[in-house]
């Protein structure tokens, strides 16, 4: 009787990742998670210790201009414009689900994306961006170790750091300085992502990302390896295409910079599924 009362209201979910940047995804084209409190229940089922865990949740829904919507909230439960290794990954959802063909076209509160899904890997289209909302060779003491930065709004807002070497960047110190750029609502109102770069070579850097919203370091960040890729190349430091290394694993980012904007932005790399199965009360609602 209780297992019955249990399983009855069981919301089917897949977990997916992307260059180790995870996400419970839901098709919500039905209304399944429409009379949830959607901030409360993505904290708890993020929750990596009493529930399933995860960077996120994707939920995908019915649109009336393209294949399907994109919401993205970060595992704090809070609703982002956009997720770049989570756009992936719904790609190769509404592909594996049939809601989409291979190449695909979706709606997300930062714009119109288009995707491709190859197998395993998935490239999605961003907008172009214009160079007026990068500012490059910025300066403010967040820290002692921290204080020239360059900040992008690529969906979502980033600001991007040079080191030499990761060496004494524990993960510990990743979160540590991370929050301080994050939570300077002086200079970040919104807060933003905060993303350390290394240049490995012309076409090639390293980057690790604290993000917004998840309050850690996560594995991958898409939208961090676009944002970094065009600093770096409007720096001179590379050339397009960069190969974004990440903990997780590598990420490539195409693009032209053209007169005021940088064009045909594509973010590449592999959209993983892990498992399928259903979330039960127990996992949401205590
Ligand atoms: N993991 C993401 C970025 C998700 C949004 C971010 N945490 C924010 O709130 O700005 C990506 O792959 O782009």
């Amino acid at each position: 009787m209780v297992a019955e009362g249990i399983l009855m209201n069981k919301i089917p979910f897949t977990k997916m990742n992307g260059a180790g940047n995870d996400f419970i995804v839901f098709d919500n084209r039905d209304g399944i998670l429409d009379n949830l409190d959607l901030k409360a229940f993505v904290k708890k089922i993020c929750d990596r210790r009493f529930s399933l865990g995860a960077d996120g949740v994707l939920v995908l829904e019915n649109s009336k201009i393209a294949d399907f919507s994109m919401r993205y909230f970060n595992s704090d439960g809070s609703e982002a414009e956009m997720c770049g290794n989570g756009a992936r990954c719904i790609a190769r959802f509404a592909y594996l689900k049939g809601v989409a063909k291979e190449k695909m076209i979706f709606e997300t509160k930062a714009g119109l994306y288009e995707a491709e899904v190859v197998e395993d890997r998935v490239r999605v289209k961003f907008p172009d961006v214009d160079l007026s909302k990068i500012q490059l060779d910025q300066s403010y003491k967040f820290s002692e170790e921290l204080e020239k930065y360059h900040f992008a709004t690529v969906g979502v807002p980033h600001t991007v750091f040079y080191v030499d070497d990761f060496s004494n960047l524990t993960h510990e110190k990743i979160v540590e300085l991370g929050r301080k750029v994050r939570y300077c609502t002086e200079i970040f109102p919104k807060g933003a992502n905060v993303n350390f770069v290394k240049v490995i070579d012309e076409n090639t850097i390293a980057v690790r990302t604290y993000e917004r919203g998840v309050e850690d370091e996560t594995y991958a960040c898409g939208t961090g390896a676009v944002s970094c890729a065009i600093v770096s190349t409007l720096l001179g430091k590379v050339k397009p295409p960069v190969v974004v290394k990440v903990l997780g694993g590598t990420l490539k980012v195409h693009f032209k910079i053209e007169g005021q904007k940088t064009t045909e932005i594509f973010l590449e790399g592999d959209a993983r599924v892990v498992a399928e199965g259903y979330i039960l009360p127990d996992g949401w609602s205590w």
